[in-house]
């Protein structure tokens, strides 16, 4: 049978193959170990096609990907509404797996039985050198001489491994229209099922069908393929899908620079450090304290609770200093995190202080109603601003004031509990005071922050106030109310002090994000070549950062406890391993990958 002892390079093991990273050597002994496949052999590619192939040990052959799916999808804009964007001026469809060469070959083919007609096969461009052809519609009437052209397309073609996915890969790079993508991609759809009269027999029907078999892709899926053949780690696919969704600037960079690996090498860095310490663990347990240190290895005189050298010799320093380093990597304010998630920016006030004309303003839109009634905004109305290069979404909610006043009525209450959680959620507070009506309305805004014993002490230092229509009271600017050093003078009508304001709010989003002056962090990164700059983008490493730290500080203790605890200390430098492990995926990741590849879109 030939798939019967087959590899599957797919979710489930994939993570755990990484050829490029790994010696023939290396990746016997991990499929080994690790994949429970002690009967089969990997061979790095000889072939053209470059394919790895598996023998068992019984010496049949079976190719990595023969089993693999041929995947197509449309990877950019354009195809009109029905393929879920406008037309453009081109767009391109990606073919990836075992059938995508053939299936190009049969787009080429103008005779209208296609490759089984028994004419010339089509020559396939140079690999990686773009090629102008025509694309032939396999759908066509079979009575006629040729086939209908689909479009005039350059082609791309990338043979496996040196890929994206790994596999043999081709782009068609078509015209953007609706027609178009939508003729290719439905030609690619019934490919194995165009009635080819040129084949009489079942089973030559049969042969056709496997040598065109494709199916769209499902979300991520090229991607996912890349992760699951070793092209990419766990963590440059997060920053992958950072990159495909940033929005602004500083997203960018942020994705680009986990993308090249520094992250993962920072990561990887300190796994191999406790992973040292844990062969001087084996070591220790197996020989007993003399043998396992090693000679070279200057002694640092730590001493262990027994009064004696420590059993640990270097190697206690050196996981001390990695929590250490964990620690200051930890202690980066979130702001990688916050530049990926993006800031949350609440504008409240008492109504009619022109909180959605200030909102309306700065999103250069009318996104909320504005109108002399108070009370007019009920709901949360968010508008997405780009704020020197930071994502940030700023909300306007409904005037708060005292539930008694008169005209409140049961809506204006919910409206007035959505402002209070906004403004709790958000990350800056931006405080909108009518400058006719300052007292109640500054009242109205400290209420609304002092009020409330939930409100995060720090976020009081990220409180903007704007005293708006100073149109309406030109002595305001000498007024005390203008006397806090973060309030600002604006008029919405005229625009005067709005462009001062926002500079000050940009500047406040930046130095929640920026890691430029975070001397700590630097510190912490630039110990690991390479790894400059790596922040923590996502709650998940944060965690997995966290539980190894602790596990570190356990194993100080233990480690001091002499050949008693030798166990539970080496224990704990496994855990802090395998928790590392985790955010780069050399350990199961299987929960992880499910959610990650749904978040992407369909023909990335
Ligand atoms: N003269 C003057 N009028 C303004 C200015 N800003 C807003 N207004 C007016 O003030 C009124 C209230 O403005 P809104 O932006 O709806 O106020 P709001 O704070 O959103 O009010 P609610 O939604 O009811 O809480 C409208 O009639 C605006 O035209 C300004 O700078 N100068
Ligand atoms: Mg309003």
């Amino acid at each position: 049978m030939l798939h019967q002892n087959h590899i599957h390079l797919s979710r489930r093991v994939g993570p755990q193959i990484h050829h490029s990273l790994l010696t023939s050597q290396q990746q016997q002994q991990y499929a080994q170990n690790h994949l429970k496949f002690p009967h089969v052999t990997i061979h790095k590619s000889t072939a053209q096609s470059g394919e790895d192939t598996i023998t068992k040990n019984d010496d049949t052959e079976y190719q990595t990907t023969s089993e693999e799916e041929t995947i197509f999808a449309l990877s950019s804009g354009g195809g009109g509404a029905s393929v879920g964007g406008g037309a453009t001026a081109v767009a391109v469809i990606r073919m990836s797996g075992p059938c995508a060469f053939n299936a190009l070959r049969e787009l080429l083919s103008p005779s209208p039985n296609g490759l089984s007609g028994g004419g010339k096969l089509p020559k396939l461009p140079k690999a990686r050198m773009a090629s102008l052809r025509t694309l032939y519609d396999p759908l066509t009437n079979n009575d006629s001489e040729r086939r209908d052209p689909l479009d005039s397309a350059l082609i791309l073609t990338f043979p496996g491994p040196n890929s994206f996915t790994g596999e043999d890969i081709v782009e068609l790079h078509c015209h953007g229209s609706r027609a178009v993508v939508n003729g290719v991609l439905s030609a690619l759809t019934h490919l194995n099922s165009v009635p080819i009269p040129a084949i009489s027999d079942e089973e030559s029907q049969q042969a056709r069908r496997r040598r065109l078999s494709l199916r769209p892709a499902d979300p991520g899926e090229f991607t996912q393929r890349a992760y699951a053949h070793g092209k990419l780690g766990l963590v440059e696919v997060e920053a992958l899908s950072d990159l495909i969704v940033a929005d602004t600037s500083l997203q960018r960079k942020q994705a680009l620079k986990q993308f090249d690996g520094r992250l993962s090498r920072l990561y990887m860095g300190w796994r191999e450090e406790l992973i040292k310490g844990l062969a001087h663990a084996e070591a220790v347990i197996d020989f007993g304290d003399d043998e396992a240190l090693d000679p070279d290895e200057e002694d640092d005189g730590d001493m262990d609770g027994d009064g004696g050298m420590s059993i640990w010799g270097g190697i206690s320093p050196r996981i001390t200093s990695l929590r250490q380093a964990m620690e200051r990597h930890l202690a980066d304010a979130s702001r990688g995190e916050l530049l990926r998630d993006g800031l949350r920016i609440a504008i409240v006030g008492r109504p009619n202080a022109g909180k959605s004309s200030l909102l309306n303003l700065l999103a250069g839109r009318d996104a909320a109603i504005v109108s002399s009634t108070p009370g007019t905004t009920r709901d949360v109305v968010e508008v997405i601003l780009d704020l020197g290069g930071v994502r940030c979404t700023l909300l306007d909610t409904a005037g708060v004031r005292e539930e008694k006043e008169e005209g409140v009525n049961e809506i204006e209450v919910e409206g007035m509990k959505r402002a209070r959680i906004a403004a709790k959620d958000a990350h800056i507070v931006v405080g909108v005071v009518d400058s006719t009506d300052y007292e109640r309305g500054l009242e109205a805004v400290d209420e609304l922050i002092n009020g409330d014993g939930d409100f995060d002490d720090w976020k009081k230092d990220n409180i903007l106030y704007v005293v708006n229509k100073v149109d309406l009271k030109n002595e305001m600017k000498d007024n005390d109310c203008l006397s806090k050093s973060n309030s600002f003078g604006i008029s919405c009508t005229t625009s005067e002090g709005v462009n001062d304001f926002l500079s000050v709010l940009t500047t406040e989003a930046l130095s929640l994000v920026s890691s430029d002056n975070d001397e700590a962090s630097s510190a912490a990164l630039s110990s690991l070549e390479g790894s400059e700059g790596a922040v923590i983008t996502r709650a998940r490493h944060r965690r997995h950062v966290e539980a190894a730290a602790d596990a570190l500080g356990r194993f100080e203790v233990l480690s001091g406890q002499g050949y008693m605890a030798l166990d539970m200390a080496a224990e704990e430098l496994r855990l802090a391993a395998s928790e590392l492990g985790r955010i780069t995926g050399a350990i199961d990741v299987e929960d992880v990958l499910d959610v990650l590849f749904a978040d992407f879109c369909i023909g990335k």
